[in-house]
């Protein structure tokens, strides 16, 4: 059965991109290209108006582009009724209360944020939210390529809050450290308790390494994305789904359903 009879409709879904000339931009119009059952309508990067994303007809808008103009992009499509598929970083809590009072006025409108849609990474978060209860202390490294604007990654940032969460719900607290000397950052950013560390080089793309500790022993949990092909069948399940997913879902794992 080909895509277009499984949506039931034989017309394309219309897709905007924001930060359609950006490095994941640019892949996510290909692929929504590629796609038989989707349709690029509209192309939109800094300097252009977003309002060519609402005169194109949009049902759905796919965002990669940055933390500072995020929340403006979603404030235009939740107005307009237009479902979103974000996988720009940069969303703290206050954020995500601010967006869930946009969508109480439209509950028919989906939003999915997903702070890595490779497949290998959501398995990554899972398999350390599963380990968090069983180690007291663990601690995140996130490497990446130098012209990433943000630090630490979206990712980390999520395992973190993830084995925070597990740690708390079985009672754990951060494991001892006796380190009281240090420099300034050398012991990483702390998030929800997890020192978190951060690499860019040049040659990588993106990578996250979950390390657990306990006596005797250390588990290692790594993922590595080579090539952003690898997010992009995440975007495409993303674009696909959103439509029937009313309100806010954070996180891949949610609809992929592990
Ligand atoms: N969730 C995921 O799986 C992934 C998320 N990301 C995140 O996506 C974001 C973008 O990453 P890259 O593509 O590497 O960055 P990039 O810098 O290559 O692309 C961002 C693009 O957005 C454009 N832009 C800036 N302001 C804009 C606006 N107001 N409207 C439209 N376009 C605008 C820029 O001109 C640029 O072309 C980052 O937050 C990054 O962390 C990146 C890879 C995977
Ligand atoms: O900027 C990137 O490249 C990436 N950003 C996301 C993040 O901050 O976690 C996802 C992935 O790590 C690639």
């Amino acid at each position: 059965m080909t895509e277009d009879l499984q949506r039931g409709e034989g017309k394309p879904l219309r897709v905007g991109v924001l930060g359609a000339r950006g490095r994941m931009g640019a892949q996510a119009v290909k692929a929504v290209e590629a796609s038989r059952d989707l349709e690029v309508v509209a192309m939109v990067d800094a300097g252009d108006s977003v309002f060519e994303i609402a005169d194109a007809g949009a049902e759905v808008v796919i965002d990669f582009t940055h933390p500072d103009v995020v929340m403006d992009n979603l404030r235009f499509a939740v107005d307009r009724g237009i479902h979103a598929v974000v996988g720009t970083t940069g969303f703290t809590s206050a954020r995500l209360q601010t967006l869930r009072g946009w969508l109480a006025a439209k509950p028919e409108l989906g939003v999915l944020i997903a702070p890595n849609f490779a497949l290998g990474a959501v398995l990554a978060m899972r398999f350390a939210q599963q380990a968090a209860r069983f180690y007291e202390s663990a601690e995140i490294i996130e490497l990446h390529h130098n012209r990433k604007a943000d630090a630490p990654s979206g990712t980390a940032a999520h395992t973190a809050k993830l084995i925070g969460e597990a740690r708390s719900a079985a009672g754990l607290k951060p494991g001892p450290d006796a380190t009281t000397s240090e420099l300034d950052g050398a012991r990483g950013a702390a998030i929800d308790g997890v020192p978190v560390h951060s690499v860019r080089l040049p040659g990588l793309v993106a990578h996250e390494e979950i390390l657990f500790g306990a006596d005797g022993e250390t588990l290692t949990i790594r993922h590595d994305s080579m090539d952003r092909a690898s997010f992009m069948p995440g975007v495409l399940l993303g674009v696909r789904t959103v439509p029937k997913r009313p309100g806010l879902t954070i996180g891949l794992e949610n609809v992929i359903e592990l």
